[in-house]
């Protein structure tokens, strides 16, 4: 469903993504992990359309998309839940779900009745500020407002960063419903070891910009764990 081949990024000078290649396939969800630093979040942004890369090919359903803008890839169901959420602080919770209605492809402009069922808490609060919330309320909306254009793939940048650990359950087992009972491809990017397990299907390990093993959460071994994602 996606492919990464060959790319290349640079912040200015310094290069961060080298040739780097990815396969994620439709209706997997795949744990995108290795140290601080490494390349996950600037590989997400490349994946949104939000940075340039230099070189290589990006492709979506088989089309390269790396010329396409960051609201080509929202219209056509790319679904982003950006790390430290971005949510709009001086909007409403309403307001903020309703950004992505733009994106939703010939269908109503409304919100999915959906998200209120997934995350009951953004109904009781729909008309509280963004800014208002708490981190794991916040983190909420920003996977809320992710699923306002129906996407086809979401995509989330640690989504458990600083989240008390009944919210990170809940947000686990939102994103497993979505994957296994909706078949919504999932990418993303954790550091918990531990919820990558759960929820994950597949895993990708990158070192220094480059993807070093992928395989199945299953096959993620203590030497790889070792040698990739110890401190
Ligand atoms: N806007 C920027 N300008 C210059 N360098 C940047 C910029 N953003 C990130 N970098 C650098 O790029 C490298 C990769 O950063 P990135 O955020 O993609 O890593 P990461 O694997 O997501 O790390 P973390 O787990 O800490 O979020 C780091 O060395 C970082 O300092």
């Amino acid at each position: 469903m996606i492919q990464f081949k060959n790319v290349n990024q640079l912040y200015g000078g310094t290069q961060i993504l080298w040739d780097l290649n990815l396969d994620i396939q439709p209706g997997s969800c795949t744990c995108i992990m290795g140290r601080n630093g490494v390349g996950k979040t600037t590989l997400l942004k490349c994946l949104m359309g939000l940075l340039p890369i230099k070189s290589g090919e990006i492709l979506y359903d088989g089309d390269p998309i790396q010329a396409k803008s960051a609201e080509w890839r929202a219209h056509n169901g790319i679904g982003f839940v950006p790390q430290g959420r971005d949510i709009f602080p001086l909007l409403t919770v309403e307001e903020n779900l309703q950004v992505g209605l733009p994106c939703r492809k010939q269908k109503t402009k409304q919100i999915p009745e959906k998200i209120f069922e997934l995350f009951p808490v953004l109904k009781d609060m729909l008309n509280r500020r963004g800014g208002d919330l708490s981190g794991g309320q916040q983190q909420q909306l920003a996977i809320g407002r992710a699923l306002v254009i129906d996407p086809k793939v979401l995509i989330l940048d640690e989504p458990n960063e600083g989240i008390q650990p009944n919210v990170v359950r809940q947000i686990g087992d939102v994103i497993t419903r979505l994957n296994r009972e909706e078949n919504l491809t999932v990418i993303l990017v954790e550091q918990k070891l531990g919820f990558a397990r759960k929820v994950g299907q597949d895993f990708r390990l990158m070192e220094k910009g480059k993807v070093v093993a992928a395989n199945k959460m299953s096959e993620l071994s203590d030497d790889l764990i070792k040698q990739h994602l110890a401190v």
